[in-house]
């Protein structure tokens, strides 16, 4: 398996290392377009091969796509964060261009590839990666339900006092601040409702921290984070190469898929060597429905934006 991953800064960097630390692929290639910082985060990060344990080696070029020639998967991280009091979507001025011409030249050495979007306003670069590259829906996947529902878990065990591993949860809808719509109805404590442990206050307070969990870390940080969602997207190449067939919420273009057309938003997906193997349609409330749509709104009025 060869991963290609386009940015090697902070979320592109992490990715890289999480992938390597797991030892499932073959070859990583880290591009940037800054002169030599790839061939460097990429040497530092082989450089604790032997302490880490892991096999895989990790390449780094300036902007030479021919390096990628082949990748099974390529990750577009390239782009700006946001900065504390932005919103994701006010990235979308220069990440659109940036996203664009990524995905363009990826596919033009490895035409192949399963694409896994993460720049910001990632439910748009995902949409517009689609426009941009006329792949099939199974191979580009949008970022950011799998780090949003990691993120809901996180909130729920420590409203909870219990270990992460004790609960599941998943965030489906837009990868936004207000977009986001985590599953509370759902979620579970080892097979019982929060509910019955959480009163309704503690729930909502639950579902806002969630919610703006990007927002808070970006205001902790000076710029956005970069493990969890390294973490996050590690574990979504590894179902792809290990042809796991593990369900994650990803932004997918959606057909008719939850009453949406003509729109990447965040939706249960199986993963396997194909990419998105399946849109899961799970039931959902009439409040859970209502979110939904209003996410997919605000998505679209983003999408509106780009000149594609
Ligand atoms: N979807 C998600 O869940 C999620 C999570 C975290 C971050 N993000 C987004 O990921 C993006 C990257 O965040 P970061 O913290 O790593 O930023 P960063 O500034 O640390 O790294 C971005 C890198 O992209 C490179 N780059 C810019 N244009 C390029 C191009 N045309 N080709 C190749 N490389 C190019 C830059 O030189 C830089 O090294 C941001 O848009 C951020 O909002 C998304
Ligand atoms: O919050 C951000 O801007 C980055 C990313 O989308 C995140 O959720 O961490």
């Amino acid at each position: 398996m060869k991963v290609t991953v386009v940015g090697a800064g902070a979320v592109g960097a992490s990715c890289a290392e999480y992938i390597a630390v797991k030892d499932f692929a073959d070859e990583i290639v880290l591009v940037d377009i800054k002169e030599g910082f790839a061939e460097g985060k990429a040497m530092d990060l082989m450089q604790t091969a032997s302490l880490n344990g892991f096999d895989s080696t990790i390449t780094g070029t300036t902007n030479d796509y021919s390096k990628t020639a082949g990748s099974d998967v390529a990750v577009i991280t390239s782009g700006i964060p946001r900065k504390p009091g932005m919103t994701r979507e006010e990235l979308i001025g220069i990440n659109a261009g940036i996203v664009k011409t990524v995905a363009t030249s990826i596919i033009e050495h490895s035409p192949n590839v399963i694409i896994i979007v993460v720049s910001n306003p990632m439910d748009t670069m995902a949409y517009l990666a689609h426009k941009a590259t006329g792949l099939p829906k199974n191979r580009i996947i949008g970022m950011g339900g799998a780090l949003d529902s990691a993120r809901f878990k996180y909130r729920l065990a420590e409203a909870l006092d219990c270990p992460q591993s004790d609960v599941e949860g998943m965030v489906i809808g837009g990868h936004s601040d207000t977009g986001m719509v985590p599953l509370i109805e759902k979620a579970v404590r080892n097979s019982v409702p929060v509910s019955e442990f959480l009163s309704e206050e503690k729930m909502s307070e639950v579902v806002e921290a969630t919610k703006v969990g990007g927002a808070t870390l970006t205001k902790l940080l000076g710029t956005s984070a970069w493990y969890a969602p390294g973490a996050a997207v590690s574990e979504l190449v590894k179902a792809i190469a290990l042809d796991s067939k593990k369900m994650f919420p990803c932004s997918a273009l959606l057909e008719g898929e939850y009453g949406l057309n003509d729109i990447s938003l965040g939706v249960p997906c199986v993963l396997g060597k194909n990419g998105i193997e399946k849109i899961v349609e799970i039931s959902l409330s009439d409040a859970e429905k209502a979110k939904l749509a209003a996410s997919a709104e605000g998505v679209k009025a983003v999408n509106d934006l780009l000149e594609v």
